[in-house]
C-alpha cells in the first residue's frame, strides 16, 4: 500500500495540472496513514540535508554516487545496517510500481501569447566623461583606474556622485548592472578621507551602509575596501547573520569605521553590543531600499533609524535600487531629508528634482512612471516559455542540457521559489543531468563530454558554505548555480549568459532584479521565464510595465535531447532516428522522466526530498510561486499573502504583492482555504 502511494505521489507530484490535488493527496497521506507512511518516511538522517556541509565541488563526488543510488543503495553509507537492508529492500520492491507519467497526454492547451508590443525603457549606461573632471583626491582617481580599471562614469555616477559630494540626500533609480555601488561608494570615501580631523579606527562608525543579503554585503565590502586602498586608516568590516556575533564584536570593539550590515543582524549588535555606537554616523546609506522592505525588514530598519537618531540627529542619507516601489516613498520619508531624486531612466524628463518637486509628482498618478516602469538592459533577450506542468522538469533539463552541454560557455542562473525546490533540483539534475549517466552513454554517443557543474545557494544554507558557492560561481566561466531570491539583488556575478526563472517571480519588480544579474554593464545576455499556460497573463503583466519577451516554443528546447543519446530508447536496427522526428523526441523525453522517476524512487530519503521540495512549504514566499505553477486559472497576481521575514513577522510593507486584485477563480474555495492556512503559518 505504502508503495503504492509513492508512485501516486510521484505521477501527482510531477503533473502539475493537479498539484494542487497532490498537496491534498500528501496532507491526506499525512493525516490518513500518517503513522505507518511516517514510521516508514522516518529517516535516520532526520530532514533532508539542506544544512549540510559537502565540499563545493560536491558535484563531481555526488556523480559518481549515481551508480550506487541507481542500484538502491543511495547514501547508505553511514546508516545502520539492518536500516541499510530494509531501505535497499524497500527501493527494490518499489521499482515495479514506478509507473513514468504520460508526459504528453492530457495536458492543457498552450495559449497563444497575446502581447501588446511596449517600448522598452532603456537607459544609455555609459557617458563620455572621466572620474578626474570630478573634485577627487588625486589618489581616489588612480584607484579607479588602476584598481577597478575603470575609465569613465557611467550616467548614475555621473548624477549622484556631486549630489553626493555637495552632503546632499538622495533617492538614486537606475538599472541593473549600472554601476550604484561607485555612485555611492567614490563620493563616501571621497568625504570620509577628507575630514579635516584624521579618522581614527577606535572612533567607531561614520557610516553605515545596509543591505538585504549576506551575499551583497560582502561583495559591498570588497569594493569599499578596494575604494580605501590608499587611505589605510580608514577601517571597513561587515556585519552579517551566520557569521559568528563574538567575533564581530571584537571587531566592534577595534573599530569599523564603514560599517556594512544586513538589518537583522545590526539590530542584535544594537540590542546586545555594547560597544556599538553612533555618535559620528555621518552617512546611511541603504542599498536595494525596497528589497529591505520586502524582507520585512522595515521594523529593523525603524529601530536602526532611531539608534542612529538618537546619538547624532544630522547625517547624509541615501536610497538606491533599480526598482523604487511605492513601499520606498514610505522609507524616503522618514530617512531622507529634502532629498534629490535621480532616476535615469527619466531621459526626456530632467533627471534631478528638487525634492519638492518629486514630493508633488509622487502624489500624482504619473509619478508611477518612474517607480512601476522598470528599465531593461538594452543588450538583454528577454524569452518565456510556456510549459505544461508535467513537462517542466523534462523540459529545465532540456534546456540546460543544450545551452552548456552542447553550446557549452555558458553560465546560468536558475531561480526557484523555495529553499527545498532548489535542494530537491540540485540533487535531481546533479545525479541525473551531470555525468552520473556517462557510464550508459553509447561509444559512438553524439554528446561531448562536457561536464555539467551544477552549484546551489539559498538561505537554509551555511554560511561558511554560501560563502564557498557564491565565491566559486562568481570565479567560474561556466556552471549552472541554482538558487533563490537570495541571489537576485544586487550580485555582481560576471559572464553570466543565461537567468532561468523556473517560477514566476512574486512581483515585476523582482522579475527586473533576477534577469539583471546578466546584460551587466553593457554587456550581453539572455533571460527565460517558465510559464504554465495558466500564467500566460504574466506576459501581459510585464508588458503592462514595459518590459518585452518573445516566447521560445517548448517543442524546439525538447528537440534538444535528439542531441543526446543517453535518452534514444532502444530501436530494431532497421529503424534510424532522423532529425527532430516529434516521436523521438516525445520518447526521448520520456526516457529522460523515467531517468529522473527513478532517482527519486532510488531510496526513501530522496522520496521525502521531492515531497519537500514539490509540496507546499512553510514559506508563503515560495507558495505563491507554487499557487501561480498550479494549473488552476488562477488570475496571474493572486497573491494575497504577505510575505513573512525570517522572524515570521508580518511584512506590511510589501505594497508589491499586496497590489494585486484578487479575482476569485472555479477553484477559489481551496485557494482561499490553503491560503488562510498558510499565512497563519501552518502551511
Ligand atoms: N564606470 C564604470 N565603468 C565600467 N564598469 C563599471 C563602472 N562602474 C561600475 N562598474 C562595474 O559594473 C558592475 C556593476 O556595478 P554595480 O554592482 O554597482 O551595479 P548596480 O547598479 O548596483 O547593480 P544592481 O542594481 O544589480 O545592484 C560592477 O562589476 C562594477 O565594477
Amino acid at each position: 500500500m505504502f508503495l503504492f502511494t509513492m508512485s501516486k505521489i510521484w505521477y501527482h507530484l510531477l503533473n502539475s495540472h493537479s498539484l494542487m490535488h497532490s498537496c491534498y493527496l500528501v496532507c491526506l497521506l499525512t493525516s490518513k496513514q500518517s503513522n505507518a507512511l511516517k514510521r516508514k518516511l522516518q529517516s535516520p538522517h532526520g530532514n533532508p540535508p539542506l544544512k549540510r556541509k559537502p565540499p563545493v565541488n560536491a558535484f563531481k563526488k555526488c556523480a559518481t554516487e549515481t551508480n550506487i543510488r541507481e542500484k538502491g543503495s543511495l547514501s547508505q553509507k553511514s546508516l545502520p545496517k539492518k536500516q541499510l537492508t530494509d531501505n535497499r529492500n524497500e527501493s527494490q520492491k518499489s521499482k515495479p510500481f514506478i509507473k513514468t507519467s504520460s508526459l504528453f497526454r492530457n495536458n492543457p492547451d498552450i495559449p497563444k501569447i497575446h502581447r501588446k508590443a511596449v517600448q522598452q525603457i532603456q537607459e544609455s549606461i555609459f557617458t563620455a566623461d572621466s572620474f578626474s573632471q570630478l573634485d577627487l583626491h588625486p589618489h581616489l582617481i588612480s584607484t579607479i583606474t588602476t584598481v577597478l580599471k575603470i575609465c569613465s562614469m557611467t550616467n548614475v555616477q555621473k548624477e549622484t556622485i556631486p549630489v553626493l559630494l555637495q552632503g546632499k540626500d538622495a533617492l538614486v533609480r537606475s538599472q541593473t548592472g549600472s554601476g550604484k555601488t561607485l555612485a555611492y561608494g567614490i563620493p563616501l570615501v571621497q568625504s570620509l578621507q577628507g575630514m579635516k580631523t584624521k579618522i581614527k579606527r577606535s572612533d567607531g562608525p561614520y557610516a553605515l551602509i545596509l543591505v538585504p543579503t549576506r551575499e551583497l554585503a560582502i561583495q559591498s565590502f570588497d569594493t569599499i575596501q578596494k575604494l580605501l586602498k590608499p587611505f589605510t586608516w580608514i577601517v571597513p568590516g561587515v556585519l552579517m547573520g551566520g557569521e559568528k556575533r563574538k567575533s564581530e564584536k571584537a571587531r566592534l570593539r577595534k573599530g569599523i569605521n564603514i560599517l556594512i550590515s544586513t538589518p537583522g543582524r545590526l539590530v542584535d549588535h544594537i540590542k546586545s553590543t555594547e560597544c556599538i555606537h553612533f555618535r559620528r554616523t555621518q552617512w546611511l546609506i541603504i542599498d536595494e531600499a525596497d528589497r529591505i522592505l520586502d524582507l520585512g525588514f522595515e521594523k529593523d530598519v525603524t529601530v536602526i533609524l532611531n539608534a542612529l537618531n538618537a546619538e547624532k540627529e544630522t547625517r547624509q542619507n541615501v536610497l538606491l535600487s533599480a526598482t523604487l516601489t511605492e513601499g520606498v516613498t514610505r522609507l524616503a520619508d522618514i530617512s531622507l531629508n529634502d532629498p534629490i531624486r535621480i532616476s535615469i531612466a527619466d531621459e526626456n524628463q530632467k533627471s534631478l528634482k528638487p525634492a519638492l518637486q518629486a514630493d508633488k509628482e509622487a502624489s500624482s498618478p504619473s509619478s508611477c512612471m518612474d517607480q512601476e516602469n522598470f528599465a531593461v538592459p538594452e543588450k538583454l533577450k528577454q524569452y518565456v516559455m510556456m510549459v505544461p506542468g508535467k513537462l517542466r522538469l523534462v523540459t529545465l533539463a532540456a534546456f540546460i542540457l543544450e545551452k552548456c552541454k552542447f553550446e557549452k560557455r555558458h553560465k546560468m542562473i536558475i531561480f526557484f521559489s523555495s529553499c527545498e525546490q532548489v535542494e530537491f533540483h540540485y540533487d535531481l539534475l546533479l545525479n541525473v543531468l551531470s555525468g552520473g549517466l556517462e557510464s550508459e552513454q553509447p561509444k559512438h554517443s553524439s554528446v561531448s563530454s562536457v561536464h555539467l557543474e551544477f552549484l546551489r545557494l539559498h538561505g537554509n544554507m551555511e554560511q561558511e558554505e554560501r560563502t564557498e558557492v557564491f565565491q566559486e560561481f562568481l570565479k567560474s566561466k561556466t556552471g549552472i548555480l541554482l538558487c533563490t531570491d537570495v541571489a537576485a539583488r544586487g550580485l555582481d556575478l560576471p559572464q553570466v549568459t543565461w537567468i532561468v526563472q523556473y517560477n514566476a517571480p512574486a512581483s515585476p519588480a523582482e522579475y527586473i532584479h533576477r534577469i539583471g544579474r546578466t546584460a551587466r554593464i553593457g554587456c550581453h545576455g539572455n533571460s527565460l521565464l517558465v510559464l504554465a499556460p495558466s500564467e500566460a497573463e504574466y506576459v501581459s503583466l510585464l508588458a503592462s510595465h514595459k518590459i518585452n519577451v518573445s516566447e521560445i516554443k517548448m517543442e524546439k528546447v525538447l528537440s534538444s535531447l535528439m542531441k543526446d543519446d543517453r535518452f534514444k530508447l532502444p530501436r530494431p536496427r532497421s529503424k534510424k532516428s532522423c532529425g527532430t522526428d516529434p516521436q523521438e523526441v516525445r520518447e526521448r523525453a520520456t526516457v529522460l522522466q523515467t531517468k529522473f522517476e527513478n532517482y527519486v524512487h532510488s531510496s526513501e530519503v530522496t522520496v521525502r526530498w521531492a515531497k519537500k521540495g514539490l509540496t507546499f512549504s512553510r514559506r508563503p514566499t515560495a507558495n505563491i510561486a507554487l499557487l501561480r505553477s498550479c494549473d488552476l486559472n488562477i488570475p496571474v497576481g493572486w497573491t494575497l499573502v504577505y510575505p513573512r521575514s525570517r522572524r515570521g513577522r508580518k511584512n506590511r510593507g510589501n505594497l508589491a504583492t499586496s497590489r494585486f486584485q484578487h479575482k476569485p477563480g472555479p477553484s477559489t474555495h481551496l485557494l482561499q482555504n490553503l491560503l488562510e492556512r498558510l499565512s497563519r503559518g501552518s502551511g
